[in-house]
């Protein structure tokens, strides 16, 4: 069974065209991390999901189940950080575990859950008093009540520090060894890119990718980077020039006497001749392998490159 389906979901508010027809299959034990830029669509889909927007067109499952007809069962089975979470002034941390422990008829144990996330200092503390991370921080214990078979976390790591990002990364491990789906959105690659066996990118409402990230690390094989060091920096801008023209070349920016040269994985030689041929003198180079952020940068660039042409 899929964790999440969603088959050609659009979804329109007025004149803003939020998701564009999106298809994306989550498979069950998956950690999918979806990622986009602001305003691409990310919440809007999990808001499908959570049944909190209705699709203009097109249908959505979750754990095989209608988005739309089903979300009370639905949410029984899962656990959910939306992203305009709310806590309720006067309670306590303790006292909002056991309202959600209650209602989900789960026997967690609250301070063990708190625990796991970090406040369990503060659980008998009115959670009003609670900075904008422990009031994250107490949402996703609430989240983990009754062990969920689907975690939908929308930012989860907006608002927190390195350490709370860092325990969110490795709370999302322990589910998903547990044997839970956690879908996950974010707009910072680094924050998934250690946890996700698959992300997916999200753009203007449109899936423009998904792979592992592994595979969309090959992908973007035609963006690795190249740092050039040269013995003296006299022509150094001119030669720069000529390399920014070859076709393999798609960006060099310079630092000192560095020239770093986004290309082809393959066009190494040609690029190092190209800086030769200028009357530069290479003393050193290096290759580093692209990040997500450059294959983020990388796709959301050819879409935009693309839309150019068409336009
Ligand atoms: N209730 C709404 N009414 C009108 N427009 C909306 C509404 N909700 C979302 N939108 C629009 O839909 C588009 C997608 O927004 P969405 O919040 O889904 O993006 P996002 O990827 O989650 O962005 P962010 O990373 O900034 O949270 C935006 O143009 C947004 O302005």
């Amino acid at each position: 069974m899929t964790a999440i389906e969603l088959n050609d979901v659009r979804k329109e508010f007025g004149d803003v065209v939020a998701l564009q027809g999106v298809d994306l299959t989550v498979e069950e034990g998956e950690v999918f991390g979806f990622l986009g830029p602001n305003g691409a669509g990310k919440s809007t889909t999990i808001n499908v999901l959570l049944d909190f927007v209705r699709p203009t067109a097109g249908s959505a499952t979750v754990l095989g189940m209608d988005a739309q007809d089903d979300s009370k069962a639905i949410r029984e089975r899962i656990g959910v950080l939306p992203e305009g979470y709310d806590v309720y002034e006067r309670l306590t941390g303790r006292e909002h575990m056991e309202f959600v422990i209650e209602s989900k008829d789960a026997d967690d144990d609250p301070e063990a859950l708190l625990e796991r996330v970090g406040v369990a200092d503060a659980m008998d503390r009115r959670a009003g008093g609670y900075s904008k991370g422990m009031k994250q921080r107490l949402v996703l214990a609430m989240a983990l009540v009754d062990q969920p078979d689907l975690l939908i976390l929308d930012e989860p790591t907006t608002g927190l520090d390195p350490n709370g990002a860092r325990k969110m990364r490795d709370l999302v491990r322990e589910e998903s060894e547990r044997g839970a789906t956690v879908f996950f959105s974010s707009h910072i690659l680094g924050q998934v890119e250690s946890v996700c066996d698959t992300v997916g990118i999200l753009q203007d409402g449109r899936l423009i990718a998904k792979d592992s990230v592994e595979g969309l690390r090959s992908a973007a094989q035609g963006d690795m980077k190249l740092v050039v060091t040269v013995a003296d920096a006299d022509g150094l801008a001119e030669a720069i020039e000529q390399v920014r023209s070859l076709p393999e070349v798609s960006g060099v920016t310079r630092e000192g006497d560095r020239a770093v040269v986004n290309c082809q994985g393959d066009a190494k030689m040609t690029v190092l001749n190209a800086f030769e041929e200028a009357g530069v003198t290479v003393e050193d180079f290096e290759t580093e392998e692209a990040s997500l952020e450059d294959l983020f940068t990388a796709y959301t660039d050819q879409r935009e490159r693309e839309r150019e042409v068409q336009a």
